[in-house]
């Protein structure tokens, strides 16, 4: 697409109409919220202006309960505000690549790629050279792009893998190049593509050679290691010989291809292809090690010696290449003449392969991807949030911003394509101390300087001193995604991630970065507000929990909460209720979600509220106690195949007894037992009960409504996703305690 005012990209806003009624919406949300805290004040301290409330005492011997729901609506009203942020002045980002090809093709910057893998048993080689290929095969000058694996499992395996994909990419990337193929995944082109019509005979030899690659891939990892022979074969496996395990070994650097003269590879046409660099840096238990913080930063070091791209992308290994026009696309924006010199980086969405339609785990996360992100952006731009997004190096090693910078000189400046006169063997031995334990000792790095240590999400904290240091940054979300990777396709994984996530998060919002105080007059406030909203996760468990149990446990005592139906004061709760749903289905569905899904995500919302982030809260507690320390668990990329199957069936998956599980599992049952606890009261008066507990009875229904399929899963289910009966008994068990001890409490 073509622009002709020369500029390389396009923002747009929403129509004026939608912004006034969605403006109009927000201010009548507001009234009912603060009509809420109006009755909830008046009844707490001047109950007698409350003409119309039930005619006994019993409510106000329950003023604690009454300061709590208090408080729980102040929580979620002002948290509601912080959404608001977001919701201002979306807007929509277009590129124009055409006028980037017009360039001279020297202008072009250099791109160096950074792939991260941690551990060969969770993250399949195969997996990991699919995305390394995809990568590889961008419609961009060889030359100018080199890709990076950084290996935190040390794995041979994976190496040899990456050796065979080496190989495989000399015929790849031609082909790509001579049918302008879209999709540079080549597992997902041949799965989705077919033959091009006058190529259909070099379709069939590429495939036979992928088939090939990956089958003696896959027979070494099921073997679990390099045979002999191979190792005999091959003299690259002697930098294996310090290898005691993922945690205790030598740096290991090897150029597969390009960097140095010595290691020139052409590929079937004679043609250059990208450079391609292994490394596992140095790890010894005594050191630690920093996660994919830690590895991107060596990553940082060892590029900048080698082809010192000015841009850098990172892409974990379970998220491909889904579009071959990425690495433009992301140009168009930095190298734009009027804009591109203040952004720092372009985020682009997190879109996975494998999520199915309804999407029983929301992993899309649809209302982050398709609403917020915009909204953000158009407040100076998204978070970082790790895979899928492009750097300028100098901002991710701390550079300040400055309007006077001269852009065409930072462009010139990487080492593009230059070969390097060392042998490669003699660069891999010089450039191994940077990739070395004791490297950063007295170094800024992992402070000032590169992605920052000691939060578990590193992405996060990076770009918002990134956003601190006065840049932009861009959210690109084309029609086309990016990237495409796994999702986890079990609830527990799903929970883990989450409470990494918030855990992160809620220890940004504690840290010197932190937006609330650091961030004042930095970055704009609606965008300290959009931060908030999810540094706020973890502790936004802690209302969540109140609301989800203290209202059904008051309706079994049969205590009202709120006011009854036939009270004015109703209103403004049930207008609440039903405009926060309308809101939220409509959103869902206007970005092309489906009615289940919608349901699915409000039942996931629920889950990561009283479950991770609530787990998150406690431990970033005791981790301020010094107690413990938070830890980047991996997260899994492989389900066995029943569990799969069940994942495409949208059956959820309970199998894990973890505390994360009892907890959803026992606030169920509470919810479920006092469901049937009202049903006698019904049977005593029924008119007085429905007219005094109908909030409490929506919400109690609700909750039971929305766990229908867990308790299918303890009562019905016979297969392995069922609760687990350990976990069955320790919930039902809670529950009944805490059923019993309250009724008898009041
Ligand atoms: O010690 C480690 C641990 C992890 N990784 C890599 O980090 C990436 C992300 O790990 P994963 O287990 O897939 O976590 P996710 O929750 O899926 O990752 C999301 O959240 C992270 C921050 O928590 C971001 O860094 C990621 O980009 C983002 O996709 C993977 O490529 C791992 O191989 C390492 O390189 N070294
Ligand atoms: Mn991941």
């Amino acid at each position: 697409m073509r622009n002709e005012g020369g500029a390389l990209f396009e923002s747009r806003g929403i129509s004026r109409s939608m912004l006034i009624c969605s403006r109009a919406f927000a201010a009548s949300t507001l009234f009912a919220i603060l009509s809420v805290w109006l009755y909830r004040f008046i009844y707490l301290f001047f109950p007698s202006l409350l003409t119309n409330t039930p005619n006994d005492n019993r409510s106000h011997n329950h003023a604690l309960a009454w300061i709590g729901m208090f408080a729980v609506e102040v929580w979620f009203g002002l948290y509601w505000l912080l959404t608001q942020a977001a919701r201002w002045k979306p807007i929509y980002r277009r590129t124009f690549k055409d006028n980037l090809s017009y360039r001279d093709e020297k202008e072009l910057p250099g791109v160096d790629i950074f792939v991260c893998t941690a551990d060969p048993t969770i993250e399949p080689p195969l997996m990991v050279i699919k995305t390394v290929l995809s990568v590889m095969a961008y419609d961009y000058p060889s030359e100018k792009l080199s890709v990076y694996l950084s290996d935190d499992g040390g794995s041979d395996i994976t190496f040899y893998a990456l050796k065979l994909a080496s190989a495989f990419a000399q015929h790849w990337i031609p082909y790509c190049k001579k049918f302008k193929v879209q999709q540079p995944c080549p597992a997902a082109y041949f799965n989705t593509s077919a033959p091009p019509p006058a190529g259909s005979e070099d379709w069939a030899s590429i495939r036979e050679l992928y088939e090939e690659m990956k089958n003696r891939i896959e027979s070494v990892t099921e073997l679990g290691g390099i045979s002999e022979e191979l190792r005999l074969e091959d003299n690259e496996f002697t930098q294996w010989k310090s290898f005691s395990s993922p945690r205790d070994h030598d740096t290991i650097l090897h150029i597969l291809i390009g960097v140095s003269t010595s290691r020139e590879v052409k590929d079937i046409d004679g043609c250059t292809l990208p450079n391609l660099i292994y490394l596992a840096r140095e790890k010894r238990p005594q050191h630690p090690h920093n996660y994919k913080a830690g590895a991107m930063n060596s990553l940082i070091r060892v590029s900048e010696n080698m082809s010192n791209g000015r841009i850098i992308l990172n892409v974990d290994c379970d998220m491909y290449s889904n579009s071959s026009q990425s690495v433009k696309d992301a140009l168009c924006f930095f190298m734009d003449e009027e804009k591109g010199n203040e952004i720092a980086y372009v985020q682009f969405p997190q879109n996975y392969e494998n999520v199915t339609e309804n999407d029983v785990y929301a992993n899309y996360m649809r209302t982050i991807s398709d609403v917020d992100f915009h909204g953000l952006d158009g407040l100076g731009g998204p978070l970082y949030v790790g895979t899928g997004c492009f750097h300028r190096r100098d901002t991710l090693c701390g550079r300040v911003f400055s309007k006077d910078q001269t852009k065409s000189d930072y462009w010139n400046k990487g080492n593009n394509h230059r070969y390097l006169e060392e042998t490669s063997y003699e660069l891999e031995e010089r450039l191994k101390d940077l990739a070395s334990c004791t490297f950063e000792k007295n170094t800024q790095w992992g402070n000032e300087m590169g992605l920052k240590y000691g939060c578990p999400v590193e992405d996060v904290i990076t770009g918002l001193s990134i956003k601190c240091n006065g840049w932009k940054s861009v959210y690109y979300n084309p029609e086309r995604k990016g990237f495409l990777g796994v999702a986890p396709t079990s609830l527990y994984p799903t929970l883990v991630q989450h409470k990494r996530w918030s855990e992160g998060d809620v220890q940004i919002l504690l840290s010197k970065y932190s937006p609330a105080s650091y961030g004042f007059g930095r970055i704009n406030p609606g965008l300290i507000m959009g931060y908030c909203v999810y540094l706020l996760w973890a502790p936004s468990s802690l209302p969540t929990l109140y609301y989800c149990i203290i209202p059904s446990l008051h309706l079994l005592s049969g205590i009202h909460l709120f006011p009854q139906i036939s009270s004015p004061w109703f209103i403004p709760f049930a207008y609440i209720i039903f405009s926060a749903y309308a809101y939220s289905l409509a959103e869902f569905l206007w970005t092309g979600g489906t009615l289940l899904g919608w349901w699915n995500d409000q039942r996931i919302w629920l889950y990561k509220r009283t479950s991770s982030y609530f787990f998150a809260l406690v431990d970033t507690i005791f981790s301020l106690l010094k107690y413990s320390n938070a830890a980047f668990t991996i997260t899994s990329k492989i389900s066995d195949q029943d569990a799969y199957r069940r994942y495409q069936q949208d059956i959820m998956d309970f199998e894990t007894p973890s505390p994360l599980i009892t907890i959803l599992v026992t606030i169920a049952m509470l919810n479920l037992f006092c469901l049937a606890g009202l049903v006698k009261q019904l049977l005593v008066d029924y008119s007085r009960t429905i007219e005094t507990m109908a909030v409490q009875i929506i919400l109690c229904s609700f909750l039971v409504l929305i766990n229908l399929p867990l308790y299918e899963a303890i009562f019905l289910r016979k297969d392995k996703g069922k609760v687990p009966s350990s976990v069955t008994v320790k919930s039902v068990s809670l529950a009944l305690l805490a059923c019993t001890f309250f009724t008898n409490l009041n």
